[in-house]
């Protein structure tokens, strides 16, 4: 083997995270090095949230085309050619691909090394021949689909997020095994897209969505047609002359045969660990990811993980918060804290579902009396004009009004959240929200009447009256 190159950081993993780390790090002169398996960009650039939005925007337009008839628009049968929105979905990767590339990185003067890399002791590793030392390790090698153990679904040919951008013909009917953001936002996808879909859940779809508001995008997806079954635990999978069959047991105890041309499998997931030899380096982990501490610190105290590996909310922004922080505490031997209490996230389905901060039981268990504030889209005007009105605006504040939750369902939930998050982390009460004056007619609206419900009732108290009487008399 060769002698040890020695690096200031040496990054595992060229995802979100750990491309976030190399881009800041490299920046104060220290040398990076930045290992990659795989392609550049990781999950989300390739089989994650870019594909799936620029499928679900090709869907849109789709919908947008069989919906017009509210506004006088006669409704016409979308022609779907598949391999040209699969085309569209490429493109979008490719459009974004030099941003992660290995050219930009090099550029930058990160050491990028294409291939997989195994720890040989605890400051040591390996990677297609080179043998790496660093000050500090960060271990960013994400996550993949978790395939449940379910009799007969190795022998089926099942697709992932991996491989269900490839395909080149729509599927006639996808059958999906998990209700979860990757289910439903390729269940809608593909339904809008002219397949049949059944999507097939074990517990309780969009589970970790305020229930409200999850209802409202699971209705919506059922009236465009998508099968979806709650309590739905599969037992058992086959195919045969291109049919795959599914066996469900129902919650009621009745059994139920689905069939399909295509299985997705979207049931979780589980961290990629596999082949770094976490042992040799001294790293703890379980089943979930690798066991960090607040600081995102390791069992080995020069090794950090971040992302989708350490089996928390397991999302790009998490991933790129993450990685300010290491660099922080890496770099400049900050004290660092990662707080999850304002971690924001976006289902994007339509109508889109989006939450921050504590549910509402979550509020009233640590907070005990908490105000619960909701809006409508459908008496907002913007919505009104455009047709979206299905959803709601909910906010839970203290008994002092400082902001705590939301959830949002409805159109751009997802834009709508922001102001939400910016409060939580910065520890607002709604009142920072009613005395923003915001654009007339906007749906962002919705947000500052949510926080006006704080208020409700205040014009009738007595002593407000009483006060108001007084002060009219002082002319
Ligand atoms: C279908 C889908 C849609 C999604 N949509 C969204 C969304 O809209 N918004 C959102 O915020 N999140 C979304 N996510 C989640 C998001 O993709 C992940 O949270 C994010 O990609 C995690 O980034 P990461 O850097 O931790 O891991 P990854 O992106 O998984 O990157 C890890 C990298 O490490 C490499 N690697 C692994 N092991 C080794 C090794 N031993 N040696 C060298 N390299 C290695 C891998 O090849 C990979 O490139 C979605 C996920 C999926 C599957
Ligand atoms: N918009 C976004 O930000 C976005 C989109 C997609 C994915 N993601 C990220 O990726 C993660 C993974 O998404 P996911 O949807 O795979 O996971 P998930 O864990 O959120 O949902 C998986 C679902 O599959 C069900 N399930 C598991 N085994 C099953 C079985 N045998 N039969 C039927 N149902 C079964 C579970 O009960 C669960 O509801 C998400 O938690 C999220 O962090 C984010």
């Amino acid at each position: 083997m060769t002698k040890a190159e020695h690096y200031d950081l040496c990054i595992i993993g060229a995802g979100s995270a750990g491309l976030s780390v190399a881009a800041a790090a490299v920046q104060f002169g220290v040398r990076v090095a930045l290992i990659e398996k795989g392609a550049m960009g990781g999950d989300c650039l390739n089989f994650g949230c870019v594909p799936s939005k620029a499928l679900l925007a090709a869907a849109k337009h789709a919908q947008a085309m069989r919906s017009g008839a509210p506004f006088g628009i006669a409704p016409v049968e979308p022609e779907i050619d598949f391999a040209a929105v699969r085309d569209h979905v490429r493109r979008t990767i490719t459009a974004i691909a030099p941003n992660d590339s290995e050219e930009r990185f090099a550029a930058m003067g990160v050491e990028v090394i294409r291939a997989p890399a195994r720890f040989l002791d605890a400051a040591t590793l390996e990677a297609g021949g080179h043998r790496v030392q660093a000050r500090r390790f960060v271990i960013a090698t994400g996550s993949t689909p978790a395939v449940p153990p379910i009799p007969g679904l190795d022998g089926v040919d099942y697709l992932t997020n991996e491989t269900i951008f490839d395909l080149a013909e729509r599927p006639d009917h996808l059958v999906v095994i998990g209700g979860g953001p990757i289910g439903m936002e390729l269940a809608q996808a593909h339904r809008r897209l002219g397949a049949r879909v059944t999507v097939l859940e074990a517990l309780t779809p969009l589970a970790k969505d305020d229930e409200e508001a999850a209802a409202v995008v699971l209705d919506a997806l059922r009236r465009e047609g998508v099968e979806i079954l709650s309590g739905a635990a599969v037992t058992a999978i086959s195919s045969e002359g291109g049919t795959v069959r599914a066996t469900v047991s129902l919650d009621d105890g009745e059994e139920r045969i689905v069939t399909g041309s295509h299985l997705l499998v979207a049931a979780g997931r589980r961290p990629q660990t596999g082949g770094l030899d976490l042992e040799a380096a001294g790293v703890a982990s379980t089943k979930a990811g690798i066991t960090v501490d607040r600081s995102l610190r390791t069992a080995n105290r020069r090794i950090y993980a971040i992302g989708d590996v350490t089996g928390g909310l397991q999302f790009t922004h998490v991933g790129n918060y993450h990685a300010g922080l290491v660099v922080r505490n890496a770099l400049f031997h900050l004290p660092v804290r990662a707080d999850m209490s304002a971690i924001p996230w976006v289902t994007y389905t339509d109508p889109e579902l989006a939450h921050v901060g504590l549910g509402e039981a979550e509020a009233r268990e640590r907070h005990g009396e908490v105000h619960v504030l909701r809006w409508p889209f459908a008496e907002n005007d913007r919505a009104q004009a455009e047709g979206r009105t299905e959803g709601f605006v909910k906010v839970i504040a203290s008994r002092r009004g400082r902001v705590l939750g939301a959830d949002i369902v409805g159109p751009e939930a997802g834009e709508l959240i922001q102001p939400w998050a910016l409060a939580i982390s910065s520890k607002l009460t709604v009142k920072a929200m009613i005395e923003t004056v915001l654009p007339y007619p906007t749906l962002g609206e919705v947000n500052k009447r949510a926080a006006y419900v704080y208020y409700t009732g205040l014009p009738e108290r007595p002593w407000i009256r009483r006060l108001v009487r007084w002060l009219a008399k002082l002319g």
